[in-house]
């Protein structure tokens, strides 16, 4: 923890007395986090060659007390340790929370880290009146109202391919389990029956495999079924170079006439919900297999477990559910989905709890990358990578320029905002500027130098007061 005269030390200005220091803490609202630790890259090119200075000046906001982060849902170490770094106060739970209980504890955080079962709802989102952005440590962004979060000001961060390979993986593995009836064979040995059968049990080399959602999974998952000996054909709605000699059909009906095995690899959105029912099963080949790891809403489990049944579909491994269980050791019942034992009881399906980017490589990844991006946005309020807002983001601040202050001013995109905006800004000079805008939230940030400490306070209320304000931060 720093004190007052330490952040002195670093904006490099005359220290005060004890005792101005005290009066200047309070009047301002110094947050003692983040601490010394965070080093904002930066690159100056000498030689030819880029090199890395270290002369990066520490910012800190100004009307935030200490920064605290609830991080939910088991969050990889990696990524608790580089928060704990900054001095920012976590608070670490190994499972996702009712939304009650959530609503109840996040009005005290500025952040908040989750995974995929985290429902960051509106009605949720209204009550984190200290919010500034959430971190999705995983790659689908479905359980968050990310336009709500954006037109309230808080940024939303993912990790866009951090797990892509391992649940491509998963797929290759599932897709040999279930030619080869592996999971019924195991279970059988498990209790002590020796079962040894060939009848519908088949080799992959040869059989075509249909991807539906063509991105970062399925192109990777293209990739490795080809150099198992596989046809690979796939339906996106964009038309995508296709990888090695897949092939792009026109429909998701040419798709599912054609594949052997078909596997879902499409984000959760109103188009893809029950992307897979009735008409589409019928369409699918007698005796072939349906994988789904995207997201539970893309396939009308019920009509699955009815062609399952019929030997329409010979095979299925599902690691995504409509209901999920919040934690560990929750059961997974009626309770929970209406048709729950009815899937449990089917042979040759392999059901996992949404494990496709459980693993130790893609999980320190993503800790590192989501909180490396919360860090970046709540030091020094770049926005490179959110799935929300404009991508901004300025060189850091030197330690040559100790009484420049950052100002951000998230606001909503309508005309003269920024006449607004550099009246108030125009009182000092401006270093450096940038805005841009996504939809109807625009995103402002200016490095204003020759700032006295004391000013602060005024400039972040004469924008606080303009009628175009959604949030204002600034950082000193
Ligand atoms: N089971 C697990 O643990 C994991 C599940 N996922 C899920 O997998 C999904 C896909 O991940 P990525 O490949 O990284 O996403 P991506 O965004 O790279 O690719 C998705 C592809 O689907 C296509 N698409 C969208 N709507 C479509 C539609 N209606 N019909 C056909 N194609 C459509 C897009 O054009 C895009 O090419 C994620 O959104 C996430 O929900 C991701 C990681 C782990
Ligand atoms: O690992 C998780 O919790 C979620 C994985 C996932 O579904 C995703 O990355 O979108």
């Amino acid at each position: 923890m720093t004190s007052a005269l330490d952040v002195t030390e670093a904006l490099d200005i005359e220290p005060p007395t004890t005792e101005l220091a005290r009066r200047v803490s309070s009047s301002l609202d110094l947050s003692t986090s983040p601490n010394g630790t965070f080093h904002p890259a930066s690159w100056v090119k000498g030689g030819g060659q880029l090199t890395r200075t270290s002369t990066n000046k520490q910012l800190k906001p100004f009307a935030t007390e200490d920064i605290k982060i609830l991080l939910l849902e088991n969050v990889n170490k990696t990524g608790l340790d580089r928060l704990e770094a900054q001095g920012y106060q976590v608070t670490f739970l190994k499972t996702s929370l009712p939304e009650d209980e959530l609503i109840a504890k996040i009005r005290d955080y500025h952040v908040i880290g989750i995974r995929s079962k985290t429902k960051l709802t509106s009605r949720v989102l209204r009550e984190a009146k200290n919010l500034i952005v959430i971190g999705c440590f995983c790659i689908g962004t479905n359980q968050v109202d990310t336009q709500y979060a954006a037109e309230h000001g808080i940024a939303v961060f993912n990790s866009p391919f951090s797990n892509s390979r391992s649940v491509a993986e998963l797929v290759i593995g599932e897709i040999i389990s279930l030619a080869r009836q592996l999971g019924d064979r195991s279970n059988e040995m498990h209790r002590g029956t020796w079962n040894k059968v060939s009848n519908g049990c088949w080799e992959i080399r040869g059989k075509t495999l249909g991807i539906i959602g063509y991105g970062h999974i399925g192109s990777q998952l293209s990739v490795l079924a080809e150099a198992f000996g596989m046809t690979v054909v796939f339906y996106d709605t964009v038309n995508l170079m296709a990888l090695g000699t897949a092939k792009q059909l026109p429909s998701l009906q040419a798709l599912l006439r054609t594949a052997d095995f078909v596997t879902c690899h499409v984000p959760e959105l109103p188009e893809t919900k029950n992307m897979i029912g009735r008409k589409e099963i019928e369409y699918m080949k007698e005796g072939s297999y349906l994988i789904n790891a995207s997201r539970g809403s893309v396939i009308e489990i019920p009509a699955l477990i009815d062609a399952m049944r019929a030997g329409k579909i010979a095979g299925a491994a599902l690691d995504v559910y409509p209901a999920e269980p919040g934690g560990n050791g929750d059961y997974f019942t009626n309770d929970l989905n209406p048709w729950a034992e009815d899937l449990r009881s089917l042979k040759n399906i392999i059901l996992t709890p949404h494990i496709g980017g459980s693993t130790e490589e893609a999980q320190s990844a993503i800790g590192i990358e989501v909180s490396e991006a919360l860090v970046r946005y709540v030091n020094e309020g770049s926005t490179l990578g959110a799935v929300n807002m404009p991508e901004v983001n300025l060189r850091s601040l030197t330690m040559d320029e100790a009484n420049h202050v950052r100002v951000i001013y998230i606001h909503r995109n309508i005309p003269g905002v920024l006449r607004g905006v550099n009246a108030i800004l125009g009182d000092h000079n401006v270093d450096k500027q940038m805005t841009d805008s996504r939809g109807d939230v625009a995103y402002l940030m200016a490095d204003i130098s020759d700032v006295n400490v004391t000013l602060i306070k005024d400039l972040y209320q004469r924008l606080e007061s303009l009628s175009s304000r959604i949030m204002t931060r600034v950082l000193y």
